[in-house]
């Protein structure tokens, strides 16, 4: 379970962009972000993974208060949790499955990364990752082939194959057909479900959080203005984002 009190992020000389967030995270749970733009979405989302210093706020994982745990924090965060940005970017002339094995820059060490040398259980790891994303009969396909959908499938299957619990992910389905949509928030939704992984993914267009997600958590001006089950949201629920 993961407890985010008070998160509050001012940028130096600029402005507050989040002002007192809390929440919970359970696990298993798929939490989508919603909010118009410049609300607060990605910077909540770089925060979770420390890629965003907090200015104040406390932040316990599995009983572990992770801003006062210094670097030991970070590490536990690095290790748990998969940040997954905006239209990530596969290594075009690699197979899906090297994509997976090599590609998580930060996770892999240098050497491996350059001389794409693997261990068997790596090897292993990395096939039942591809098949989690419904993407077996793609494993030696390369990367500039498949389409926008298989490439956000093979990116969460490389963010998730080092054993992360927690994904965090910006905008899972941006650029990407209804029908690709669709595949993408299924297989996440289905590893939430079988896998006891929970999601955290700014979601804010279209209907996609109200279809797919378990919570739905609003930010306006960098407060959090909404946490609702994921379902149809109301008119007025609309107008608070
Ligand atoms: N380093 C920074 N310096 C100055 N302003 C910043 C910085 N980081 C974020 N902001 C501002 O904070 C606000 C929130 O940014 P953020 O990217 O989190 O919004 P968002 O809700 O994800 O927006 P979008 O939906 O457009 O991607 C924006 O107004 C942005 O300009």
């Amino acid at each position: 379970m993961i407890k985010v009190s008070q998160l509050t992020k001012q940028i130096p000389g600029g402005p507050k962009v989040l002002k007192g967030v809390s929440f919970d995270i359970e696990p298993g749970e798929f939490i989508a972000i919603k909010g118009a733009s410049g609300s607060g979405k990605s910077t909540l989302l770089r925060c979770l993974a420390l890629r965003e210093s907090w200015t104040s706020g406390s932040y316990i994982v599995d009983g572990v208060d992770i801003l006062k745990k210094g670097i030991l924090g970070k590490m536990k965060i690095r290790r748990e949790m998969a940040y997954l940005e905006e239209k990530p970017t596969l290594i075009p002339n690699r197979t899906a499955l090297k994509n997976v094995l090599i590609g998580a820059v930060g996770q892999t060490p240098a050497w491996r990364r350059l001389t794409g040398m693997v261990r068997n259980d790596d090897y292993m790891g990395a096939m039942d990752m591809i098949e989690k994303v419904g993407l077996i009969d793609k494993a030696h396909q390369k990367g500039d082939k498949l389409s926008g959908g298989e490439k956000q499938r093979v990116a969460v299957a490389r963010a998730l194959v080092h054993g992360a619990t927690v994904l965090l992910v910006d905008e899972p389905v941006s650029g990407l057909d209804p029908h690709a949509a669709e595949q993408v928030l299924s297989d996440l939704k289905n590893m939430c479900k079988t896998q006891r992984i929970s999601i955290v993914a700014v979601m804010h267009q279209g209907d996609w959080a109200e279809r797919f997600a378990d919570r739905i958590i609003g930010l306006n001006n960098g407060e959090l203005v909404l946490d609702i089950k994921g379902r149809r949201m109301t008119e007025r629920e609309k107008m608070l984002l």
